[in-house]
C-alpha cells in the first residue's frame, strides 16, 4: 500500500501550507521507492487542495507524465527541467503564461484548460504536440500553431476567439471552438483531415468553407445565430464520409429548418401519445384500426388549386361511396363558408384542447392558422360504410402517411403558373405575399413527386382535374370497366379494378356492393376506375 501512504502524506502536507517542498516530495518518493526520481505522477485527486508552488519538481528530471490539475499553480517553469515529459495536465489552475517553459522534446499531450492565459505564442519548438486542450482561457486569437504538424486534437472552447486563423497548415481531425465569438466559419476550408467540428455557442450567421471538408462526419452548430445556410448544412450531411452523420448536425438542421418528414413524425407522435393517454373506449371492430386499413381519398396540392371544391364535388356526385371529412381549423370562415361543412371553425384554445384529448390524426400549421383532421371525421364516414375524402397540404400528407390509414393520394398540380396566379387573385382572399408563397409551393409539390416515386398515387394537372375525374370519357370508362368485370377485355382497368377491390376489402359497404351484383355495380366500377385513375 505504498501508494496509499503517498496520498496520505501529500494530503497532510497540502492542508498545512500548500507548498510542495523537497522534504515532502523526498518522503513521498522514498515511500514510493520504485519510482525514485522517475516519479511519474502527482496524483490529481490529491491535488485538489490548493497546491501553489511546485518549483521543487525541477529536481525530477525524469518525469514523463505530470498531472497537477485543480490547484492554484501560477508558475510551471519547473517543466523546463523535465526534458522527457510526454504528458502534462495542468488544467484548472491559475497559470497566465502560455507554455512558459523550455520545450520537452516529446511533449505530446498538454491540457491547459481552465487557466488564465490570454495570449498564444509560437509553438514551433513543441513540434511533437498532438493533443492540445486550451479550453476555458481568454485567448482572443489563434496563433503560433503553424509548425505543429502532428497536432490532431485542438480544443479552444470557451475563449474569446472571433476569427478562425492560423490553422490552415494543420492536420487536425478534431477541433472545438464551442463558446467563442465567431460570426463566420472562414478559415476552416483547408482542414481536410477534420472529422469532428464543434462550433456550437457562437454567433455564426453564415456557414462557408465546409463543403471541402470531405472527412467531416460530425459538426455541432447548436446555439448560433441561425441564419445559417441550411442548404449548406444539408450538403455537408450529404458529403459526410460514409454517410456517418452526427446527431448534432442532424439536430441543428432539424431544429432550424426541419424537413417535412421530421415535422410529420413529431406531429404523429404527439397525436399518438395523446390518443394513448385517453381512457380507452370499447373496441368497435367496424371502425378503422391498425388491423384493418381503411380506404380514404386525399386530394393534395397547393392552396387554391381546386382540391377542396373537387373533394366536395366527389362526395356529392358519388355520395354512396365517399363522405367528406370535415377538418378543424382555427382560421375564421370566409364569406359563404359554413361551420361543420367546410370546416369546424374553432378557437385556438379549443383546437389545443382537442389535441390534448387525442382527437386528431394529424395537424398542421399553415399561414398562421392550424388545421387538423380528427379521428371523428374519419370514423363518421366509416360508420356510414363510406370512404372518407379529405383535402390537405403536403405537410398533412406526410403526417397522415405515418398513421395506420392507407389513403390514396392525388396531387393536383397547377401547370400554368399565370393561370394559377390569376385564379388566386380572383378569389380575393390572398395578399400578394401569400400568392407568392402559394406559387413557390408548386415546386415543393413537384419536387416531392420527382424525388419520391409513388408518394402520390396519381398526379393531375390542376385545371384539368374535374375534367379528368368527371367529364372525360366517363362512358368509355364505364364500358371498359364493364368489359373488364366480365372478362372481355382484361387489361388496364381489370387490373385497376382488382386492385381497387383488394384495397377496398375492408370497407364492408363497398365490398358488399362490389360482390353483390347490385344495380349500381357499373357505377361502382366507374368509381373503382375513377378511384384508381385517381388512386
Ligand atoms: N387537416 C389538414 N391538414 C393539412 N392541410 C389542411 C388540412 N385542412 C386543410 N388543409 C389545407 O390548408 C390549406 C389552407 O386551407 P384554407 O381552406 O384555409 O384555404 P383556401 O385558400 O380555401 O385553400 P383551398 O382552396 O386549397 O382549400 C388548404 O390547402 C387546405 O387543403
Amino acid at each position: 500500500n505504498t501508494e496509499q501512504n503517498f496520498e496520505l502524506f501529500i494530503l497532510i502536507w497540502l492542508q498545512n501550507d500548500g507548498v510542495l517542498t523537497a522534504e515532502t516530495v523526498a518522503s513521498c518518493v522514498s515511500k514510493l521507492g520504485r519510482f525514485g526520481t522517475g516519479l511519474q505522477h502527482v496524483y490529481h485527486h490529491l491535488s485538489l487542495l490548493n497546491l501553489r508552488d511546485v518549483s521543487i519538481l525541477c529536481n525530477y528530471i525524469h518525469l514523463q507524465k505530470l498531472e497537477v490539475p485543480h490547484n492554484k499553480i501560477k508558475d510551471l517553469s519547473c517543466v523546463s527541467h523535465m526534458p522527457f515529459l510526454v504528458i502534462l495536465d495542468a488544467s484548472h489552475n491559475e497559470i497566465t503564461s502560455f507554455f512558459g517553459f523550455q520545450p520537452p522534446k516529446n511533449l505530446t499531450e498538454v491540457n491547459f484548460s481552465y487557466n488564465q492565459m490570454t495570449k498564444m505564442k509560437d509553438l514551433s519548438a513543441y513540434s511533437s504536440l498532438s493533443n492540445l486542450d486550451l479550453g476555458h482561457n481568454s485567448f482572443s486569437e489563434i496563433f503560433g500553431l503553424e509548425q505543429c504538424s502532428k497536432l490532431t486534437h485542438l480544443n479552444l472552447e470557451h475563449n474569446k476567439i472571433s476569427r478562425i486563423s492560423g490553422l490552415s497548415t494543420l492536420h487536425l481531425t478534431h477541433l472545438s471552438l464551442r463558446g467563442n465569438q465567431l460570426t463566420k466559419t472562414e478559415g476552416l476550408e483547408n482542414l481536410k483531415s477534420l472529422q469532428a467540428l464543434d462550433l456550437s455557442l457562437n454567433r455564426i450567421t453564415r456557414l462557408s468553407g465546409l463543403q471541402t471538408l470531405h472527412l467531416l462526419c460530425s459538426i455541432n452548430l447548436e446555439k448560433n445565430l441561425v441564419l445559417i445556410c441550411v442548404k449548406l448544412l444539408k450538403e455537408s450531411i450529404n458529403k459526410a464520409i460514409n454517410k456517418r452523420v452526427s446527431p448534432s448536425l442532424v439536430s441543428s438542421v432539424n431544429k432550424y429548418d426541419p424537413p417535412m418528414d421530421v415535422i410529420a413524425a413529431r406531429d404523429h407522435m404527439t397525436h399518438l401519445v395523446y390518443q394513448v393517454m385517453q381512457p380507452q373506449v370499447v373496441y368497435d371492430s367496424t371502425l378503422p384500426s391498425a388491423d384493418s386499413p381503411y380506404p380514404m381519398l386525399v386530394l393534395t396540392g397547393p392552396q387554391g388549386c381546386g382540391k377542396r371544391e373537387l373533394a366536395h364535388r366527389l362526395c356529392q356526385d358519388f355520395s354512396e361511396y365517399f363522405a367528406y371529412g370535415t377538418c378543424h381549423t382555427t382560421r375564421g370562415p370566409y364569406f359563404g363558408e359554413e361551420n361543420g361543412i367546410d370546416y369546424h371553425f374553432v378557437s385556438e384554445e379549443d383546437f389545443q384542447s382537442s389535441i390534448h384529448m387525442g382527437k386528431f390524426i394529424q395537424t398542421v400549421q399553415y399561414r398562421g392558422h392550424r388545421y387538423g383532421l380528427s379521428r371523428d371525421a374519419i370514423e363518421d364516414a366509416a360508420r356510414e360504410g363510406l370512404a372518407c375524402c379529405v383535402h390537405m397540404e403536403l405537410e398533412g400528407v406526410f403526417s397522415l402517411k405515418k398513421s395506420y390509414f392507407e389513403p390514396r393520394y392525388i396531387l393536383l398540380i397547377p401547370t400554368q403558373e399565370e393561370k394559377y396566379i390569376s385564379h388566386l387573385k380572383k378569389r380575393g382572399l390572398y395578399t400578394p405575399a401569400q400568392i407568392d408563397v402559394a406559387v413557390s409551393r408548386i415546386e415543393v409539390y413537384a419536387s416531392t413527386n420527382r424525388q419520391r416515386p409513388g408518394f402520390f398515387d396519381n398526379v393531375i394537372p390542376c385545371g384539368r382535374a374535374r375534367e379528368h375525374l368527371f367529364i372525360s370519357s366517363i362512358r368509355r370508362r364505364e364500358q371498359l370497366v364493364r368489359e373488364a368485370i366480365v372478362g372481355r377485355s382484361p387489361g388496364f382497368y381489370s387490373q385497376l379494378f382488382s386492385r381497387f377491390i383488394r384495397r377496398s376489402r375492408h370497407s364492408s359497404a363497398l365490398q358488399a356492393l362490389i360482390y353483390s351484383g347490385h344495380s349500381q355495380l357499373a357505377q361502382i366500377s366507374v368509381m373503382g376506375a375513377l378511384a384508381l385513375t385517381v388512386a
